[in-house]
C-alpha cells in the first residue's frame, strides 16, 4: 500500500528559544544575532530592575507601617502605573518572536496578604502591558508550594490570580512554569529580591525568630509525649504528583481555559514513567531545559541520556503542534558583544563522538556526574552554542513515524461523531478511507480462506444448488470484501457461489460496475437491507441429482456462480418455483470503534436465520468491547467548549485518535531496558478490561425475536489507581475473532500481535461531563450499559471514585468510602436507529 511503503520524509519542527535569567532587555540586534545562531525566539522580561526596586520599596514601607501601627487598618498600597524606566518592552516588528516572562520575584501563593496583593498587582500590570505591546505568549512563575510549614495552601489564590490575568490579556497564551515533580528542596531556590522573603512569620506558621515547627511534629509530640520526631527530610517528602496536583487545581479553577498551558522543566534525573505520562496528557506548550538537564558525553559535549532522548521524542513526536523548547541559562548569545564576529548557525551536524550518549546515571550518580561533567571535564568543546546544536541534532535524528502516526497525522485528539452506516448512506470517500487499510482486508482474506479450507477438509455439506459453498458478503460497500472472497476461492481452488448484499443505493452502482469490469460477473448482487433479504435465490437453477449440497462439486461442472446459468448437457429442466437457499459463510464488517456501536448485532440478527443451521460460519464469529478510564484534559476542554451550543456534546461517544491522554489504572511490568535509572524501571501497562461480547453463528440465530432486549448489555468494572488523578472519561476499544486464529484488535495491549498496523478504527471516547478526582491508592468503578427501546440503541455510562481506607484505629480492616460519582452520560438522544 502506498503510504505504508513510501519513505517518511517528515522532519519534526523544533522551535527552540533561549532564556537568560539576568537579561534586562532584547534589542533587535540581539534577536538577529540569536536567529543567526539558529534560535527561533528569545525571552524578555516585561519590567526592569528599576521597577523591581520600586515595588520592593513600596512593600517594605507598607510592612513597616503595618508593624508600627498594628491596631490601625491600613489599606494595601497601589503600585503606580508603569513608566518608561519600568519596562524594556515596546510594540514593534520583533515582538512576535519574544516570549515575555512575568517577574519571577512575585509570590502569588504567599500566605501574607500584603505580599499576595502586591504580587497580583505586578502580574496584572505586566500582563496588561505585554498584551498592549502585542506579546502573544507569557510565562508565569511557578506556584510556590512550600511556604514555611504550609504546603500547597496558596495554590487556589494563585489560580484565582491567573484566572483574572486571563481576563486582562484576552489573546495572550499563558504558560505556567512547573517542575515535573514537587521537590521541596528545589522550592527553596530563591530568586534574588523575591517578595516571598518579605512574608511575615506569623503567616508562615513560624515562630517570631523564624524557626519552623512542623505540624506533624506537634501532633506526634502531643500524642506520644515527644518520643517520635519527624525529621525535616521526612516531612518535606518528595511528591511525584505534587506539581501536577497544583496544576490540576489551577486549570480546574480556570475552567480548562484553552489559553492556559504548562511550561514544564525537564529535570536532570527523570521521575518514574507514570509521572512523565501524566504530563504528556497535559497541554505542554514549553519544555524548559537547563544546562543541568544535559550530561557531558566522553567528548565533553553536552548530551541527553537515553531516557531524556526518549522523553523528548515522546513529548514532541507525531503531533501537529509540539511544545517549544526553551534553553535556560546555557550561556549568552555568542558574538553579541562584538557584532562583527561571524557566528556559525547551530545546524545540528555533529560527529558521532560529539553526539554520543552520556552514561545513564543512577539516581545517586546523577548529581555527582553533573558536578564532574561541569567542573572536571578536561575536554573543551569548540562550539559557542553546544546545547542548541545538540537539540538541532536530535531534531534531525527523530525516529521515523509509525504507519499509524503517518496515517493519523492531524487526527490526534480530534473528536468525530461515530458513523452510522445503517441509517446513513456513506460517501464514496469514506469507503475509500476504509479501503486504505491493507491489514483489515488481509485478515478477512485469511479468515475466508481458512473457513473454506476447513469446510472442504471436514467434508461439510454445502448449501449451493450445485454443491458449492455459498458465501454472502453482507454490507458489501464498494466491494473490497467481495474481492477478498473471490481471491480466497481462487487461492484455495475451492469454488464458491458468491452473493453480495448492500443497502446503499449509491455504493450499489459501483458494485454493479465492479461485477462487470473486474469480477467477470461472478457475483450475485442484491440491493437490499440484509435484514429483509430472503436469501440466495435458487430459481431456475436445475437441481441435479447427486451433486446438490455436497462437497466436492462434480469436476466437469460449469462455473455456474451466476444463478441464471443452466447446464448445456442436460435436457432443459422443468421450471421450478423460486426458492431461497441458505448461506454457508456469512462475511460482514459492520464493526464500530466499540465493536457493536454501529449495530452489527442488530443487523446480523436479521440475516443469521439464513445461515446454514448445522455448519454455517459467521465472519466475524465474535467481538468484544473493552474499556479503561483515562485522563484526557484536552478532550474534556473540547467537549466542554461545544456544550453551550450542543447540550448533547458531553453525552456523545466520540471516535478519536487518542494522543494526549493518560491511562489511570496501570500495572507495572518489568522493563527490558538495561539502564539503571528510574525511567527504565518497571513500565506501567494500562488495565483495559472487557465490558461485554457478542457471538454470531447458527446457534445465535433468533428467527422469532420480537424485541431487541437480547442485545442489551451491562458491565460494572473496577480499576485500581496507584496515583491520584482526574478521570475525564473512558477509552473504548474492541477485539474481534474473524475466524478462530484470525483476529482484529484495537486494544493497545495486543493490537500489535493480533492485527499489526491496522488503522481502520480509532478508539472511542465516552466523556464525563464533570471530571472526577481520585486520590492516591483509590479505585474507580465504571458502570456502562448498552440500552435499546427496539427502535434505537444507545449507551449510558458513569464512574464512581472510592478511597480504600484502613478502618478505625487498630482495626486494620479495609473500608471503602465513596468519594464521588460522575453524572450519567447517555447517548439516548443521539442513539443509533435500528
Ligand atoms: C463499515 S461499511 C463496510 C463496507 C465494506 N464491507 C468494507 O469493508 O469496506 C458497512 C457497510 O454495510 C452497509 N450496511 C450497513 N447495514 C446494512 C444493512 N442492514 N443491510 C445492508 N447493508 C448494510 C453499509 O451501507 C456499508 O456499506
Amino acid at each position: 500500500m502506498e503510504f505504508a511503503s513510501s519513505p517518511d520524509e517528515y522532519m519534526p519542527t523544533f522551535y527552540i528559544g533561549q532564556h537568560e535569567s539576568d537579561r534586562t532587555r532584547v534589542t533587535p540586534e540581539l534577536l538577529r544575532q540569536a536567529q543567526d545562531c539558529n534560535y527561533d525566539m528569545l525571552t524578555t522580561p516585561i519590567t526592569t530592575p528599576h521597577f523591581h526596586s520600586r515595588v520592593l520599596t513600596l512593600l517594605s514601607n507598607h510592612l513597616n507601617e503595618l508593624e508600627s501601627q498594628p491596631t490601625r487598618s491600613i489599606p494595601a498600597p497601589v503600585i503606580p502605573s508603569l513608566s518608561p524606566f519600568d519596562t524594556p518592552l515596546a510594540p514593534g516588528e520583533t515582538i512576535s518572536q519574544l516570549l515575555a516572562v512575568v517577574s519571577p520575584w512575585i509570590d502569588l501563593c504567599s500566605p501574607d496578604p500584603a505580599v499576595y496583593n502586591i504580587s497580583r498587582q505586578v502580574l496584572e500590570l505586566e500582563v496588561a502591558y505585554a498584551a498592549f505591546c502585542g506579546i502573544g505568549n507569557i510565562i508565569l512563575p511557578s506556584p510556590k508550594l512550600h511556604q514555611g510549614k504550609l504546603h500547597g495552601e496558596g495554590v487556589t489564590q494563585y489560580a484565582y490570580a491567573v484566572q483574572e490575568a486571563l481576563n486582562i490579556g484576552n489573546y495572550i497564551q499563558m504558560s505556567i512554569s512547573l517542575p515535573m515533580m514537587d521537590n521541596p528542596e528545589q522550592n527553596s531556590d530563591e530568586v534574588v529580591g523575591s517578595l516571598a522573603e518579605r512574608a511575615r512569620a506569623k503567616y508562615l506558621g513560624l515562630s517570631e525568630n523564624g524557626s519552623q515547627k512542623n505540624s506533624m511534629e506537634e501532633l506526634e509530640e502531643n500524642e506520644d509525649g515527644g518520643t517520635v520526631i519527624f525529621s525535616r527530610k521526612n516531612s518535606a517528602r518528595f511528591d511525584f504528583f505534587g506539581t501536577w496536583d497544583a496544576w490540576n487545581v489551577i486549570r480546574t479553577l480556570c475552567k480548562y481555559n484553552n489559553r492556559l498551558s504548562v511550561a514544564l522543566s525537564i529535570p536532570s534525573h527523570l521521575p518514574p514513567l507514570s509521572v512523565s505520562s501524566r504530563w504528556h496528557s497535559e497541554p505542554l506548550r514549553l519544555l524548559s531545559i537547563t544546562s543541568k538537564t544535559f550530561f557531558k558525553n566522553p567528548s565533553g559535549y553536552p548530551a541527553f541520556t537515553h531516557n531524556h532522548q526518549a522523553l523528548l521524542t515522546r513529548y514532541m513526536g507525531g503531533i501537529r503542534n509540539p511544545p517549544w523548547l526553551l534553553l535556560y541559562d546555557v550561556g549568552p548569545i555568542p558574538g553579541f558583544e562584538n557584532p562583527e564576529t561571524i557566528v556559525s548557525a547551530a545546524d545540528g551536524v555533529l560527529s558521532p563522538s560529539e553526539a554520543a550518549d552520556p552514561p545513564s546515571p543512577t539516581p545517586a550518580e546523577a548529581s555527582q556526574l553533573q558536578r564532574k561533567g561541569s567542573k572536571k571535564s578536561t575536554k573543551t568543546v569548540n562550539d559557542p552554542t553546544p546545547h542548541l546544536n545538540y537539540l538541532r541534532y536530535l531534531q534531525s535524528h527523530q525516529p521515523p513515524r509509525t504507519i499509524l502516526e503517518r496515517f493519523g497525522a492531524g487526527y490526534q485528539d480530534y473528536l468525530q461523531a461515530p458513523l452510522q452506516p445503517l441509517t446513513d448512506n456513506l460517501e464514496s470517500i469514506t469507503y475509500e478511507v476504509f479501503e486504505k487499510d491493507p491489514v483489515k482486508y488481509d485478515q478477512y482474506l485469511k479468515a475466508i480462506q481458512q473457513a473454506l479450507i476447513d469446510w472442504r477438509d471436514q467434508s461439510k455439506r454445502a448449501s449451493g444448488p450445485n454443491g458449492r459453498i455459498v458465501v454472502a458478503v453482507a454490507g458489501a460497500g464498494r466491494g473490497p470484501l467481495v474481492t477478498r472472497a473471490l481471491q480466497a476461492s481462487d487461492a484455495t481452488g475451492i469454488p464458491i457461489e458468491l452473493w453480495a448484499v448492500e443497502k446503499n443505493t449509491n455504493a450499489f452502482v459501483l458494485l454493479q460496475r465492479h461485477n462487470e469490469e473486474t469480477w467477470a460477473n461472478r457475483v450475485n448482487l442484491v440491493k437490499s437491507d440484509m435484514r429483509s433479504w430472503k436469501g440466495p435465490l435458487q430459481e431456475n437453477v436445475p437441481q441435479r441429482s447427486g451433486c446438490t449440497g455436497h462437497w466436492p462439486p462434480p469436476r466437469n461442472e460449469d462455473d455456474a456462480s451466476n444463478a441464471s446459468m443452466t447446464s448445456e448437457a442436460a435436457p432443459p429442466p422443468e421450471p421450478q418455483p423460486p426458492t431461497h437457499g441458505l448461506i454457508d459463510i456469512l462475511v460482514s464488517e459492520l464493526l464500530g470503534s466499540f465493536a457493536d456501536n454501529e449495530l452489527s448485532p442488530e443487523c446480523l440478527d436479521g440475516i443469521l436465520p439464513l445461515l446454514n443451521p448445522t455448519h454455517g460460519i459467521s465472519i466475524p464469529c465474535s467481538y468484544s468491547a473493552y474499556l479503561t478510564p483515562i485522563a484526557a484534559p484536552k478532550l474534556h476542554a473540547d467537549v466542554a467548549a461545544r456544550a453551550p451550543n450542543d447540550p448533547e456534546a458531553p453525552h456523545t461517544p466520540y471516535v478519536v485518535m487518542l494522543h494526549a491522554i493518560d491511562y489511570l489504572s496501570t500495572t507495572l511490568r518489568p522493563s527490558t531496558s538495561r539502564s539503571a535509572t528510574s525511567e527504565s524501571a518497571p513500565t506501567p501497562v494500562p488495565n483495559i478490561v472487557e465490558a461485554w461480547s457478542f457471538s454470531h453463528g447458527p446457534m445465535n440465530a433468533l428467527p422469532t425475536a420480537s424485541t431487541n432486549l437480547h442485545n442489551t448489555r451491562h458491565a460494572r468494572l473496577t480499576f485500581n489507581l496507584r496515583d491520584r488523578a482526574v478521570c475525564h472519561g473512558l477509552a473504548g476499544y474492541f477485539e474481534a475473532v474473524l475466524y478462530p486464529g484470525v483476529e482484529l484488535s484495537t486494544n493497545p495491549l495486543n493490537m500489535e500481535e493480533k492485527s499489526p498496523g491496522m488503522m481502520s478504527w480509532f478508539p472511542i471516547y465516552f466523556p464525563l461531563k464533570n471530571p472526577l478526582y481520585a486520590p492516591d491508592a483509590s479505585t474507580l468503578t465504571v458502570s456502562i450499559f448498552r440500552a435499546t427501546d427496539n427502535r434505537k440503541v444507545w449507551y449510558e455510562w458513569m464512574v464512581e471514585a472510592w478511597s480504600n481506607l484502613i478502618g478505625g484505629i487498630g482495626s486494620g480492616e479495609k473500608k471503602r468510602v465513596r468519594l464521588g460519582v460522575s453524572e450519567m452520560g447517555s447517548s439516548k438522544k443521539g442513539g443509533c436507529m435500528m
